[in-house]
């Protein structure tokens, strides 16, 4: 079955950084995947270069078979992007974001008033769909990001660190939205620094360590009987395993 996602040797420079390094991964259609890594490890890039939101300096981006870069209708018409640092148009409410990118879609009017009025109820936003998103909090920000990304019905989510800054009762939405998602047949790509969020979701998971993959596969394969937490300090954390103190710091 063709992959949802297929990203055959990435790579990106950011003058002498190499920020992505020939990163290949393979998404499967129905699997919920979880992208863990370090700050730095070169994450938001990649989901940047797999979506066409940023130009890679090699190597291909395929969703479901549709090259991002040759053929970027066909493949934006299948994915739903929750990009990191969102740009909003700051200065519209958040419904009329949603009314916006909507129409911009090609979406009949009728039917973008009615989604848009039904994420704002579900997303817990109906209050604030008629304020300006320059108002928002960062996680009201998030929400509605993610509504942008749940609009036009995508068979592919890819959310870039969905949960970040969003409340619990926000985030148990949240969850229920993106199960009910995968279990009607769709594919979702998170990135996560939260390594219980990422067990407790997700089916398969990729650990990025430097602009690589350390390690990726389904969930259990690569975690074994370790917690995901101690799998990835294992394969990320260096010598000292991630734990260093500060000396003069106790009294
Ligand atoms: N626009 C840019 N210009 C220069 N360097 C950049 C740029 N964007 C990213 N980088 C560098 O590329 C590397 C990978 O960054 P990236 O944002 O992809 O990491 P990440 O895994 O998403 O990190 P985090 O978990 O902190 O969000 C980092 O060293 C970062 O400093």
């Amino acid at each position: 079955m063709t992959p949802a996602l297929e990203i055959n040797g990435l790579t990106k420079r950011f003058g002498e950084k190499l920020a992505v390094d020939a990163i290949h991964l393979r998404v499967p259609q129905g699997s919920f995947y979880g992208l863990v890594g370090q700050n730095g490890a070169g994450k938001t890039t990649t989901l940047s270069m797999a979506v066409g939101l940023l130009r890679p300096d090699e190597g291909t981006a395929r969703i479901f078979g549709a090259d991002v870069w040759s053929a970027p209708d066909e493949a934006k018409a299948l994915v739903g992007v929750l990009p990191d640092g969102l740009a909003m148009p700051e200065r519209l409410t958040g419904r009329e974001v949603l009314t916006f990118l909507g129409l911009l879609r090609g979406m009949p009017r009728d039917e973008v008033l009615r989604r848009a009025d039904e994420l704002l109820d579900v997303l817990e936003l109906s209050g604030a769909g008629g304020t300006l998103v320059i108002e928002y909090s960062t996680g009201m920000r998030k929400k509605i990001g993610l509504a942008t990304a749940l609009l036009h019905a995508p068979r592919l989510l890819v959310l870039d660190e969905p949960f970040e800054a969003v409340d619990p009762v926000s985030a148990a939405t949240i969850k229920t939205i993106l199960r009910g998602f995968v279990r009607g047949g769709g594919s979702i790509v998170l990135s996560s620094h939260v390594m219980a969020l990422v067990e407790q979701l997700c089916d398969h998971v990729a650990v990025v360590d430097a602009g690589r993959v350390a390690a990726a596969g389904p969930l259990d394969e690569v975690r074994g009987s370790r917690s995901l937490e101690d799998t990835f300090v294992a394969l990320v954390g260096g010598e000292d395993g991630g734990v260093k103190e500060l000396s003069w710091l106790s009294r």
